[in-house]
């Protein structure tokens, strides 16, 4: 069945070093795929382009239908979120972490579904926002790029000077049961452990 794919780009985050986790998190498995084959798997029946932003391109090309670099390296996720926005095709891109094993597709539908205009489309869960699990407009990069090149690396940080629709728990509920697991990220082996126990992948 040929699904709906909105006018616009994912972006795929796998320029981080893992040293916590000690190997490359995007090829580790969480069930019986790899966190970045989850990842495009889900974006692939949402989004029109895959970017995958990394320092290894090489790697990481077949996962998605362009690997790129980060335009201004050394900047951790901002760096790759900004890299993802101005090569990527469409005005708007979805972003997620490569290391979240349960990203949710009904709720990053929903988010994309949205009305209205705005430049960051980002859950908030728990009163905190997850920025690696949103969607960012081309209006940001600017703002991002002055950001970074003073060195300020949060992602949030720029969200006061642009339109930010936060979307909150009871909305996310209506289309996602499982939010306590959608917005995981491993980080150590630990996260690893915990994360295939809980199992009830796609
Ligand atoms: N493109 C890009 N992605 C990054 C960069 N740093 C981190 N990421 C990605 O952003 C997400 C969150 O990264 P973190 O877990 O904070 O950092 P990490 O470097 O992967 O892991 P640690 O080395 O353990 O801190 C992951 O998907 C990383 O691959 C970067 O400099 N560029």
């Amino acid at each position: 069945m040929l699904q709906h794919r909105a006018n616009i780009s994912g972006v795929i985050l796998a320029g981080g070093k893992s040293a916590r986790m000690g190997t490359d998190k995007a090829l580790l498995k969480v069930g019986p795929y790899t966190l970045i084959e989850t990842i495009a798997g889900v974006f692939r029946t949402l989004v029109d382009e895959i970017l995958v932003v990394t320092g290894r391109p090489e790697k990481f090309a077949r996962y998605g239908d362009k690997a790129v670099r980060d335009i201004l390296p050394g900047h951790g996720p901002l760096g790759g979120i900004h890299a993802g926005l101005v090569q990527a095709v469409h005005s708007r891109v979805l972003v997620a972490a490569c290391d979240m094993p349960f990203i949710s597709a009904p709720l990053a539908r929903f988010m994309i579904e949205l009305p209205g205009d705005y430049d960051v489309v980002v859950p908030r869960y728990r009163g905190y926002a997850e920025p690696l699990c949103a969607i960012y407009g081309k209006g940001c990069i600017e703002v991002i790029e002055q950001r970074l090149t003073r060195g300020q690396n949060k992602i949030t940080g720029f969200y006061e000077q642009v339109r930010v629709r936060y979307v909150e728990e009871e909305e996310m509920f209506q289309v996602e049961p499982h939010l306590e697991r959608v917005f995981l990220n491993l980080n150590t082996p630990g996260d690893l452990k915990k994360a295939r126990s809980l199992g009830g992948w796609y």
